[in-house]
């Protein structure tokens, strides 16, 4: 059997404060293929991020294991790149500087000084920001900034890039427009791709399956969800498709009949 790109082997997660302990998530095995775009979806604080920031490498777990390629992850690494919900580019540099930062320290020993700066570039046109490489973060919009934050990402070649409710804090329009960004990008460079996302819609378009966690505390995965629909993946044709509506009833099935949000009393 082929081994697992991304494996992530019976993690638990507890959290302790003084005398108390919370265990957040509960024995998640799930394995990701290579260019495979997975999303993560379930009510606030059943622990996506949790498990997200597991796989980055930025929380340990309380036991399990995270593998990438055969390679325990125990630690941050550039073959795993953050995007956050809230951008989080350097507000004294420049939209380029931003972008050079990481391709600088990444590929600092593999490429020249020139090869670098076209690297930059590139990755800044992908997102279609190349005009506005002298700008700073507070100079630009919510949706530019978070262009920059995924051409940052990008440009340091990660073998996963981690979202974390990326698109989250935009407009629906600029929202769209960067869903659209995003799934172009990931057939031309074929990322694997790990989102968490409260967006039934957004995690349908984009994803080749979908992970449903059930209600923490001691969150497991509930369903694991195939999106059998064809690519490139137009939003438009998709309202009335057949595939496309019974995904988003299985998800909404999932979220608001069997796994209803109970808020904490
Ligand atoms: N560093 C920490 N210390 C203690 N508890 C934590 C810590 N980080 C997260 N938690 C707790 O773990 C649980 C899961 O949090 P997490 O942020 O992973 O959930 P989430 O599903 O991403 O939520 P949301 O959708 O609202 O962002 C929450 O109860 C949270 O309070």
């Amino acid at each position: 059997m082929a081994k697992a790109y991304l494996s992530i082997e019976g993690i638990d997660k507890s959290f302790s404060r003084g005398p108390a302990t919370t265990e957040v998530l509960k024995d998640i095995s799930l394995t990701v293929d290579k260019g495979e775009f997975i999303s993560i979806i379930g009510h606030s604080g059943c622990g996506k991020s949790t498990l997200l920031n597991i796989v980055a490498g930025l929380t340990p777990a309380t036991s399990g294991a995270v593998l990438l390629e055969g390679q325990l992850v125990d630690e941050p690494g550039p073959d795993r790149a953050v995007v956050f919900q809230n951008h989080s580019l350097l507000p004294w540099l420049t939209v380029y500087e931003n972008v050079a930062l990481g391709v600088d320290k990444v590929f600092r020993r593999r490429k020249s000084a020139a090869e670098r700066r076209d690297w930059t570039m590139f990755n800044l046109e992908l997102v279609h920001m190349g005009h506005a490489r002298d700008k700073r973060p507070s100079e630009i919009s919510g949706g530019m900034k978070q262009r920059v934050g995924i051409a940052r990402a990008l440009a340091m070649e990660p073998k996963v890039l981690l979202l974390d409710e990326p698109f989250g804090a935009l407009d629906a329009l600029t929202r769209a427009h960067l869903q659209d960004q995003v799934m172009q990008i990931q057939a031309t460079l074929e990322n694997t791709v790990m989102m968490i996302t409260h967006d039934v819609d957004e995690a349908v378009l984009l994803s080749d399956r979908i992970v449903m966690m059930t209600n923490g505390p001691s969150a497991r995965i509930g369903e694991v969800l195939e999106v059998p629909l064809e690519r490139p993946r137009r939003r438009l044709e998709l309202v009335n498709d057949a595939t496309y509506l019974a995904c988003r009833a299985a998800v909404l099935k999932f979220l608001y009949e069997r796994n209803r949000f109970v808020e904490a009393a």
